[in-house]
């Protein structure tokens, strides 16, 4: 077949076309693939010194990504900015530009490869945009000397089947990256995973006054003495109950959880101490009360600051003598449990101001245990939210992981809310999540998204006004509820809790469970 002959050309470009889809085939390395069609064009076509031009990373200017027949000096030297030169010119514009004589075309820059190195014809350059996702993110270029037998026009051809094999070369490689990228996180959480000792007691973190009170529920755990955990809403005091119990010799028996703050009053006693048939009206038979439940295991009595007063009498005379008198009865039973109490109030300065008995304080405080606030440890945290991510997508059946840039972001968080606030905001997270891997900017926006529900539901608390209950949460009355109660009662807590029929004592609970009470109050 003579050279110049147009069926030589067709049988060319269909050698180019196989050998292009060859090298797609292949699953080489991005480099080596372009640089593989590169060549073909020079060798096969003799378009000359093709270079694919993209966005640079790390700014605003565009240079040469993959070349062929460009010594890496010349290479280098190809960056040009926005809209700068022919090449800048095709990105910005989004279309080709064909230069049919770059001696005559002063936008013309040879910034790259020098004129006196390209052969003394007329020398044409062609460049084309190069698109990913209907968006120009870069271009094909090469020269080509001017008059030859072939046709410009069938050039142009090849170039744009090139341009478009580059454009889905460089859109998959950006999807296998992202799924890489994706791999290693988890591979990373997976790897955290392994290394976090395994959790005593399901209580994870590591951090030293995490430790120290680890240490010291396990010290206490053979005595007999009542322990009081104090820390702030949510940082885990019900889980260092249970730890106790679990560590200590009553563990085979009951532990049973009194929350003092959400019984109403009328039943607190009753609950709490047991009563006899016909003690009150509906009393129609007997009932053994919680302190008779635990016996032989562990009470915890959470929320103890919250007890009225004349249970606080009760409860030490309990205390000292092992015994409790059900309600409307007579008998003394003695009980055998071992109470362990919390609270997130400073009980010394209820005892000064007449809120809860000194002598009952100082009986409950032999073994007071803190907990510190999570922001208090934030390096607890990476722990914390692989654990309870993993917890999340099990229990939701997804695979949302966090970049090791949004663990740091939420370590960097006030929290609060504490472990529980943390625990909530990664199933929500796991829950609302469009991708499988969230970076810090995606945490950011979810973030600020989440709090403007809260900001107008206040605003919006007028009379009136739509309720926006901002938070899915396991309480009945989200806080923008709760606020907006408080909002409408003009600040009186007694009558914002009527409005929502809870007690006084339930409605405070809550408002300092939601995290809002300062703001609130
Ligand atoms: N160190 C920890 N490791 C794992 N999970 C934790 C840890 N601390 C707390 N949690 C979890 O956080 C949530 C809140 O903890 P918990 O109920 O024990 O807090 P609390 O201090 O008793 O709160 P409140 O005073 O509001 O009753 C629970 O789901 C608990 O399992």
């Amino acid at each position: 077949m003579k050279d110049g002959s147009s069926a030589h050309w067709r049988t060319q470009e269909m050698f180019l076309i196989q050998e292009v889809m060859s090298l797609i085939g292949k699953g080489l390395q991005l480099d080596q693939a372009v640089r593989g069609m590169l060549q073909l064009l020079s060798e096969i076509l003799g378009l000359n010194r093709g270079r694919v031009v993209l966005k640079a990373e790390d700014g605003d200017d565009h240079r040469i990504a993959h070349s062929y027949g460009l010594t890496s000096e010349e290479a280098a030297r190809g960056r040009y900015a926005p809209n700068e030169g022919i090449t800048g010119r095709v990105i910005a514009q989004g279309h080709m530009i064909i230069v049919q004589n770059i001696d005559a075309e002063p936008s013309f820059l040879a910034r790259a490869v020098e004129r006196s190195r390209l052969p003394p014809d007329i020398v044409s350059f062609i460049a084309l945009p190069i698109r990913v996702d209907h968006r120009t993110v870069g271009a094909l270029a090469c020269h080509r000397i001017r008059h030859r037998e072939r046709s410009l026009s069938d050039d142009v051809t090849i170039l744009r089947i090139v341009a478009t094999m580059v454009s889905q070369l460089l859109t998959l490689n950006a999807r296998v990256e992202q799924r890489t990228r994706a791999l290693e996180e988890h591979n990373g959480m997976l790897a955290r995973a392994l290394r976090t000792k395994p959790a005593r007691y399901g209580i994870i973190g590591s951090s030293p006054a995490l430790l120290r009170a680890l240490a010291q529920i396990e010290r206490v755990a053979d005595a007999g003495a009542s322990v009081l955990l104090l820390g702030e809403s949510g940082t885990g005091k019900e889980l260092f109950a249970r730890a106790l119990h679990l560590a200590s010799p009553r563990r085979d028996k009951p532990f049973i959880k009194v929350n003092c703050a959400a019984i109403p009053d009328s039943l607190f006693e009753s609950e709490l101490f047991g009563h006899e048939k016909g003690a009150f009206t509906g009393a129609v038979e007997a009932r053994a009360g919680w302190f008779e439940q635990a016996s032989g295991g562990t009470i915890f009595l959470d929320e103890i600051g919250e007890l009225p007063a004349n249970l606080q009498t009760k409860l030490l005379r309990t205390l000292q003598e092992s015994t409790v008198v059900r309600l409307g009865g007579k008998r003394e039973i003695r009980i055998d449990m071992r109470l362990v109490a919390a609270t997130n109030r400073d009980l010394g300065q209820e005892v000064a101001r007449g809120a809860f008995r000194e002598d009952l304080y100082y009986r409950l405080n032999v073994i007071p245990i803190e907990l510190p606030p999570l922001a208090a440890r934030p390096g607890d945290i990476p722990d914390l939210v692989a654990h309870f991510l993993a917890r999340a997508n099990q229990d939701n059946q997804r695979n949302v992981n966090l970049t090791a840039g949004a663990v740091r972001l939420l370590a960097r968080r006030p929290w609060p809310g504490n472990i529980r606030e943390l625990a909530n905001l990664i199933e929500r997270l796991v829950l609302l999540a469009g991708k499988a891997v969230l970076d810090e900017n995606d945490l950011a926006a979810f973030l600020s998204d989440q709090a403007m529900p809260v900001i107008r539901a206040h605003r919006l608390a007028e009379p009136g006004g739509p309720v926006v209950r901002p938070y899915l949460r396991s309480d009945s009355h989200g806080p923008a509820e709760l606020h907006e109660a408080l909002h409408r009662a003009g600040g009186n807590k007694a009558r914002a809790a009527q409005r929502l029929g809870l007690t006084e004592r339930q409605f405070a609970y809550r408002l300092r469970k939601s995290g809002l009470e300062r703001r609130a109050s």
